[in-house]
């Protein structure tokens, strides 16, 4: 059964690239199902207006809530004679971390929304009607601590990120196993051929066909890449066997 992925944003060109390559081929074979709304198709004064300035001051425009609330309506009436509901993904700098574990929970859904903000953010009192009266799950989710100017880029890389996880998507070519992330752990270096190119050797193991040496060489690459670049992705279950590994910066 496809996912079905909705996306509401006053920029529908950024999604352009889900068009592209993996997702859109997922598209075409009928995986993905996924649809790009503008949210100004959802006013109705001349100029099309989805923002206004913030109550109690203060810099910048805050988005209306009657755009979206009209927006959100449509999403769910579109296609839905169940009535089933989507889980609500609002990207935004002040969310819960996107994470590999937080993708494959997102590729489990069958139905994703995607608001992307603009400008300050969104009227706060969308998300309550969105939980309250909608019924629907909202999670406010962010990609890293920095400010985009808007929700569409964050929401190309989820997308990118849960849709490779629904199975069909990926062929068997790209491994979706042993990935950084996947076990809390980087990757290793990985070499093709030559096996000597600009005066520079490929690591003598990988040409041994010992493959338990291999696997060994292998994780102690991640233990160490790990150590070296993401400390706060090794805990205790990771135990080193305490010998130096040299590795690339
Ligand atoms: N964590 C990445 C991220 C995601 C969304 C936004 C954003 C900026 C302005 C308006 C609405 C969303 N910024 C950063």
């Amino acid at each position: 059964p496809a996912m079905r992925v909705d996306v509401v944003t006053i920029f529908p060109d950024y999604l352009a690239p889900l068009d592209l390559s993996l997702i859109g081929k997922a598209r075409e074979d009928g995986l993905l199902d996924v649809r790009v709304h503008d949210l100004r198709d959802f006013t109705h004064d001349r100029h099309r207006t989805v923002d206004d300035t913030p109550y109690g001051g203060g810099a910048g425009m805050v988005m209306k809530p009657q755009p979206w609330s009209e927006a959100l309506d449509h999403v769910l009436a579109q296609d839905n004679p169940s009535g089933a509901k989507p889980r609500l993904v609002v990207p935004g700098p002040g969310g819960q971390p996107f994470t590999q574990a937080l993708a494959r929970e997102l590729a489990r859904e069958p139905w994703l929304a995607f608001a992307c903000g603009r400008y300050e953010g969104i009227d706060e009192r969308v998300y309550d009607h969105a939980r309250e009266d909608l019924g629907l799950e909202v999670s406010v989710v962010s990609l890293g601590d920095y400010v985009l100017n808007g929700g569409e880029v964050a929401v190309l890389a989820m997308v990118e990120a849960v849709g490779r996880l629904v199975p069909g998507v990926i062929g068997n070519a790209e491994s979706l196993v042993e990935e950084s992330h996947e076990d809390g752990l980087l990757e290793y270096p990985i070499y093709t051929k030559p096996s000597s190119w600009n005066g520079r050797e490929v690591p003598p193991v990988l040409l041994s066909g010992n493959h338990g040496a291999i696997a060994e060489w292998r994780h102690a690459q991640r233990l160490a890449r790990t150590a070296a670049r993401r400390p706060d992705l090794l805990h205790a279950s990771h135990a080193t066997d305490g010998r130096d590994v040299e590795i690339s910066a």
